[in-house]
């Protein structure tokens, strides 16, 4: 006897989130930034943030990875409450230690590629997996090099971070984080400090992620990645969530008129 699932079974199983924020707040002194911030982030699918500087953006990726402590609300990822342990009905914050392990399970990827300087490309890349996880050198390296060649720069291992391009960096600063194997990756504006002509290389890279199934949300305004990529985009503004849905209804059909002006403003 065959046992089928039910339809709504398996489609909750395909969307299961493995970010899910809910009322999340956040102030710096008497400055709300975060005011009520709920969203979901389905395994396997790529979240946008769109808004105008200011609207929380950064924040919001900083409070995912426990850059920033929340004031209110909760973030999960994959099944954990980031900051905070639970037993039974008590909540504890985390040791800094278990706060060091859950971020490893979360790739950032910040405006800046803020890589060593002393370090060539695959140094950077095996940084992390050598001294943090305790990967032996040999098995890092291999690794190393596979990530650098995923991510268009097999040729560049020796390279330290003054001989590449800021693209170059970037990709190098992206290989760095899936050198943790993350199950998340989060991107602040990858492509904002670059040259226009290196923009395209970065976001090939992140395309290939997104079709290999890494979970991604990423704060851009490259509209047109957000359109192509994108399985969802969330537009904020005042630290709140203004519109999500798909790429379509938010960038080609916005309801609200804030999203309407900022989309005009950053085309
Ligand atoms: N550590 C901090 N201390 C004080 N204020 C902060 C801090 N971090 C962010 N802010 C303020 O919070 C607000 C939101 O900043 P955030 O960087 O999250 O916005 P954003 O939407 O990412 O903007 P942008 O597109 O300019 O990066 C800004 O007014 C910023 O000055």
């Amino acid at each position: 006897m065959t046992i089928t699932a039910p339809a709504d079974a398996v489609e909750r199983a395909v969307a299961r989130p493995l970010v899910e924020i809910r009322r999340v707040r956040k102030s710096f002194g008497a400055h709300q930034v975060l005011r009520d911030i709920s969203l979901d982030a389905p395994e396997g699918t790529v979240t946008v943030l769109l808004g105008p500087s200011g609207s929380g953006k950064s924040t919001l990726l900083r409070c995912i990875n426990h850059l920033e402590t929340i004031d209110g609300g909760r973030i999960m990822v994959d099944g954990e409450l980031i900051g905070y342990r639970q037993t039974g009905h008590t909540t504890h914050e985390m040791t800094p230690r278990q706060i060091a392990r859950q971020r490893r399970g979360i790739g950032m990827v910040f405006q800046r590629f803020n890589l060593f300087p002393h370090m060539t490309a695959l140094e950077n890349v095996t940084e992390a997996p050598t001294g943090v996880a305790g990967v032996p050198a040999a098995a890092a390296k291999a690794r190393g090099l596979d990530l650098l060649d995923r991510v268009g720069l097999a040729d560049f291992a020796r390279h330290y971070p003054a001989q590449l391009s800021g693209g170059q960096q970037q990709r190098v600063a992206i290989a760095r984080a899936l050198a943790m194997s993350p199950k998340l990756m989060l991107f602040d504006e990858p492509t904002s400090a670059l040259d226009p002509e290196l923009v395209g290389d970065v976001l090939d890279v992140m395309r290939e992620l997104a079709r290999d199934g890494m979970t991604m949300i990423v704060v851009t305004h490259e509209i047109g990645f957000a359109r192509g990529v994108a399985d969802q985009v969330v537009f904020m503004d005042g630290g709140v969530v203004v519109e999500s849905g798909d790429a379509a209804a938010v960038i080609d059909a916005p309801r609200r008129q804030r999203t309407r002006n900022f989309l005009e403003s950053v085309r």
